[in-house]
């Protein structure tokens, strides 16, 4: 059986050379981001650019995820180097201080609005939480502070408030500027970076087809905020990320696993899509083999439902940027395993015929025991809804459109498959369809298949057949 969950690693100088890239490929990655963070639109337009040659060279098409860096609010330069900060310190944050100003005693930030959102007896956390500081009052763009943890202090590190509340816009002037480069390069996912609410979401993507974008939106959770609106999200966007990172400083870290649990089930739920990201396999940016708790840590997002693990710095500026992946592959393979079958959705009534369509192939696959399931595709939302029901069957998504066999790449249990038959033989269609997974190695002959797929080919949300086949016995009946 393929491995279901898919991995998304990120680009950057630890997998420029072409090599990686290949191995990286082979190793099984499904989906390549790019981090607009770091770099510049160049070198982000050249690793797209490389990647997909390479997939399509390797008879794959790979899902691009540019991940916008958002108001990821940050501290200014210090004029001096590096600072030292001490328990009991007193230390300023100034909204009036020049960028590049910093001294030992203070520091701008290039959020001008920061002074507005924190008051007396807030704690904000510095470089992903290493430095904790007590606010003890707001004077005039002044942010007086003690310092609670200290330790030592360099330019631009991120500012976060413990507990949210920090008002920044989701979509600051770099973020419109790169979708405007994500539109250009055909991204096939958008992620948004500090989303607040759906209408963040939906202005996000806006701005991207406006550009002329197509791909999907992926919503990063990183604030306390979005806790709050998550269903308004989760509707808004194509699929969220539980970005872990700039989460669990927001919420605290121990509040992360039950976070993390309930936003992948409140996806699945609402038949979304969720990534599961951040310090995944960290240890492997220097090190070969994972630790037994990266181990338990993939293997239980697996176990939550996630579509995706992500990979950030063990792959872009990492040591081991191919064995990571290796290691993810057989980490959820196996994990895989002990999945049990859903009981979700047996209770809901069905909008719409395909989506009917859909449900009914899955209770019948997982009831009946079928070695593959083909759902002729033309955006991919048959597909989606399949999988978002437990299940070891894989399901193939046959299309002819190259965006969707890139789009549906990061639903779990789904393979996109290039089919492009035009044929009003409904036997010849279907029988080409089982050539085509038998080409693959997936079925043999006495396997049961199904497939789904509409009266008219390339229209999309028409389907409306299921049709359970064996396979060897359309040869068959195709001589009829
Ligand atoms: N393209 C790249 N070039 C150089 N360094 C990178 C690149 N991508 C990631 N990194 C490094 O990996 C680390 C983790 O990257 P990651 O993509 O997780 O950042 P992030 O969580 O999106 O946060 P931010 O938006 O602040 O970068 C970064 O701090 C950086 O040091
Ligand atoms: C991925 C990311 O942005 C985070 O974990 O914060
Ligand atoms: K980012
Ligand atoms: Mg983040």
């Amino acid at each position: 059986m393929p491995r279901r969950t898919k991995i998304i690693a990120t680009l950057g100088p630890a997998t420029d050379p072409v090599e990686v890239i290949d191995e990286m490929l082979a190793a099984g990655l499904d989906v390549a981001r790019l981090n607009l963070s770091h770099d510049t639109h160049e070198r982000h337009r050249q690793r797209a650019a490389l990647i997909r040659e390479r997939a399509l060279a390797a008879g794959q098409e790979i899902a691009i995820l540019l991940d916008l860096q958002g108001p990821k609010i940050r501290i200014g330069r210090f004029k001096d180097g590096p600072i030292e900060l001490a328990k009991g310190d007193r230390f300023i944050i100034d909204v009036n201080c020049p960028l590049d100003a910093g001294e030992r005693e203070r520091v701008g930030t290039t959020y001008p609005g920061l002074a507005d959102d924190v008051r007396h007896g807030d704690t904000l956390l510095l470089d992903d939480g290493a430095i904790e500081l007590w606010v003890d009052a707001v004077e005039e763009g002044r942010i007086l502070c003690q310092v609670i943890t200290g330790g030592p202090l360099s330019n631009n590190k991120g500012i976060n408030k413990k507990g949210g509340g920090l008002s920044a816009p989701a979509l600051t002037d770099k973020d419109r500027e790169d979708i405007r480069f994500a539109a250009e390069i055909q991204a096939d996912y958008l992620a948004v970076s500090f989303v607040r609410n759906g209408d963040d979401v939906r202005l996000a993507r806006e701005l991207f087809y406006a550009a002329g974008g197509h791909g999907g939106i992926v919503a990063k959770i990183e604030r306390a905020e979005a806790l709050a609106n998550i269903d308004d999200i989760i509707q808004a966007a194509d699929a969220i990320m539980v970005a872990r990172g700039d989460l669990g400083v927001e919420i605290g870290d121990a509040e992360l696993p039950a976070a993390q649990k309930r936003l992948i089930s409140r996806a699945r739920e609402l038949n979304s899509v969720a990534i599961t990201a951040t310090q995944m396999m960290q240890s492997m940016i220097e090190h070969p083999i994972p630790t037994r708790a990266e181990v338990f840590d993939v293997a239980n997002a697996v176990l939550d439902g996630t579509d995706a693990v992500m990979l950030s710095a063990e792959s872009s500026i990492g040591k081991n940027p191919v064995k990571v992946i290796e290691a993810l592959d057989r980490i959820c393979l196996e994990a895989e395993k002990s999945v049990t079958r859903s009981g979700h959705r047996l209770n809901s009534v069905f909008g719409r015929v395909d989506e009917a369509i859909a449900m009914a192939a899955m209770y019948t696959a997982n009831h009946l025991g079928v070695k593959a399931i083909a759902a002729l595709t033309e955006t991919g939302s048959t597909v989606k809804w399949m999988s978002r029901i437990s299940s070891g069957i894989p399901i193939y998504g046959l299309t002819r459109s190259v965006a969707t066999q890139r789009k549906i790449r990061l639903f779990r249990g789904v393979y996109p498959v290039f089919f492009d038959v035009v044929s009003t033989d409904i036997h010849e269609v279907n029988s080409k369809v089982i050539d085509e997974l038998l080409r693959r190695g997936t079925v043999q002959d006495g396997d049961l298949v199904i497939i789904t797929k509409g009266d008219r080919s390339g229209v999309e949300g028409q389907t409306n057949i299921m049709k359970i086949m064996r396979v060897g016995e359309h040869r068959i009946l195709n001589e009829d």
